[in-house]
């Protein structure tokens, strides 16, 4: 069998005014498997985004390779759905027809009624039937998300990519989503690629933590297995030593290893 997603020698060069470059990413060599939850984790500025964005297809590589199924990526697909940090929801659709029109446009030949089961199964996985005729505006954040990762989910990617899907969000409503994200994963079992900058989401969510270089040139500094078995219980969590251990690897690699002044 080939390889799910593989990123092979891949680099980001951005140009610059006045004939200048900067080499955001360097030689990046990763390999993701089929339903593995991955976290990116770094400091601001090392390529975070731009190497998800790469992998989604939004931005090309400048050098190198990104292969999904053996195929090599060239441009945006609906195998591979995005959940960015704000949402993007349209403020002028309900809840429900915001993945409605997702659903509608990567799987056209649905009948009226296979539609709208679709369109609910996704809606009641997170827990939204109360809400599905408000509009984005008359939601709170965590539900603004909570249908973002609905909607991504609803046209049945292969790769789930989130860039900071939780990042502006409230501590205690940050770790209702991400209940809902393992929950979720548990019944879909999606290839997951989550970038954070929070060491416990990365450890509490992931099978493995991709740990990124500063930039210029990052690339990836460490890789982090989680031994942890699923469902996981966040409380219990804390007094365990594999999760001890995972916390303190990440620390050590950006507050010791590859620490940064300015942040
Ligand atoms: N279009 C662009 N032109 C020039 N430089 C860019 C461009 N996009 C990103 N960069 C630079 O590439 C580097 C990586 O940016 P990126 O947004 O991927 O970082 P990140 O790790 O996601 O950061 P953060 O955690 O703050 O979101 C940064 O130094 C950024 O300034």
């Amino acid at each position: 069998m080939g390889k799910f997603l593989s990123l092979e020698h891949v680099d980001k060069v951005f140009p610059l005014p006045g004939g200048k470059e900067y080499v955001a990413v360097r030689d990046v060599d990763l390999e993701i498997k089929k339903n593995e939850i991955i976290s990116i984790i770094g400091h601001s500025g090392c390529g975070k985004s731009t190497l998800l964005n790469m992998i989604a297809g939004l931005d090309l590589n400048t050098a190198g390779g990104i292969f999904l199924n053996n195929k090599e990526i060239g441009g945006p697909g609906p195998e591979r759905a995005v959940v960015f940090q704000n949402h993007s929801l349209l403020p002028w659709l309900t809840v429900y027809q915001n993945i409605e029109m997702a659903v509608k446009k990567v799987m056209p030949e649905l009948s009226k009624q296979e539609l709208g089961e679709r369109v609910m199964k996704f809606v009641s996985m997170v827990n939204l039937d109360h809400a599905k005729d408000k509009y984005p505006g008359e939601i709170s954040g965590g539900m603004k998300q909570r249908v973002g990762i609905a909607r991504a989910l609803s046209i049945k990617p292969e790769v789930l990519l989130m860039d900071e899907p939780f990042g502006a969000l409230d501590s205690l409503t940050r770790a209702n989503l991400q209940e809902h994200l393992m929950r979720i994963q548990e019944k879909v079992q999606n290839t997951v690629i989550i970038i954070t900058h929070d060491v416990d989401e990365a450890v509490l969510l992931s099978d493995r933590v991709i740990m990124m270089t500063n930039g210029p040139e990052a690339t990836v500094g460490e890789i982090l297995e989680v031994n942890l078995e699923r469902p996981r219980d966040r409380v219990a969590l804390q007094q365990d030593p594999e999760y001890v251990r995972c916390r303190e690897a990440i620390l050590s690699f950006l507050y010791e290893k590859f620490a940064k002044d300015d942040e």
